[in-house]
């Protein structure tokens, strides 16, 4: 389980998350939503330490993840799929793949059976660089690192963002997939609502940098949520 608990997190002098608490469990995908710029990219880096906090504590299978680095956390489990994707263009699909294998021990290093299963594009690429992928190829390449790592909490930070429809789906699916597994808690930013409330089992709708409302996917209410997500 992680329990995120009253964390603040500042740039400078402007503060852009407020005491945000948030828990996701694992076999469920935890939704986060909100308008630009209200401080969901900021919770995301902040769950995978690559933005220090002011006030509050992350927690990850009762262990203390605060004061770890990015690397520790990785090594404990915790995956991120950034915005924007971040592959390195010069870099084939393979090496892409294999820089997943930073926080793993020796005998975990190699490419998983299910990255290819989910993302059969992958495969069929190996060889080309990342840069010549299209920007749906290089989300399903970015989420295919992510699971070289062996995650068992997984960040996803708008995975639909500038996506043709197929490929969402396919990213849907694979979603879906990791889900059902069981043993991976997913935490999913997203803009997108209709994709948003397709996946998630518990959301968090976030404005100006705290969480406004939260709940199960039953108890829903998508009047409210996307009144909160229109500009
Ligand atoms: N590196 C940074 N330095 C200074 N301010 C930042 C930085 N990153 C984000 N901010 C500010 O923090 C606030 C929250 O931004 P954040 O990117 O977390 O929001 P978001 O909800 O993820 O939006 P988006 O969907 O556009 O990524 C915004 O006001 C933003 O301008």
């Amino acid at each position: 389980m992680l329990e995120v608990t009253d964390i603040d997190l500042h740039y400078g002098a402007a503060q852009a998350l407020r005491s945000v608490s948030i828990k996701a469990a694992p076999g469920r995908v935890t939704c986060v939503l909100g308008r630009n710029g209200v401080g969901k990219s900021s919770l995301l880096r902040a769950l995978v330490g690559h933005q220090p906090i002011s006030k509050g504590r992350i927690r990850w299978n009762g262990a203390d993840l605060t004061a770890l680095s990015a690397s520790d956390r990785a090594r404990r489990g915790v995956g991120y799929v950034p915005q924007g994707r971040e592959i390195f263009a010069l870099l084939s699909v393979e090496e892409n793949l294999k820089t997943g294998f930073a926080p793993l021990k020796r005998a975990d290093c190699f490419i998983p059976e299910d990255v290819f299963s989910l993302f059969p594009v992958l495969k069929d690429m190996l060889r080309r660089r990342g840069g010549d992928l299209s920007g749906g190829q290089q989300q399903q390449l970015a989420i295919g690192r992510a699971l070289v790592t062996r995650p068992s909490l997984l960040v996803l930070d708008e995975p639909t963002e500038g996506i043709q429809p197929s490929i969402i789906k396919d990213i849907g699916r694979a979603i879906q997939y990791l889900r059902e597994k069981g043993n991976i808690a997913i935490v999913l930013v997203e803009q997108y609502f209709d994709f948003a409330r397709e996946l998630a089992d518990d959301f968090y709708v976030m404005d100006r940098g705290e969480v406004v409302m939260s709940g199960t996917r039953e108890s829903m209410v998508e009047r409210e949520v996307r009144k909160r997500m229109s500009v």
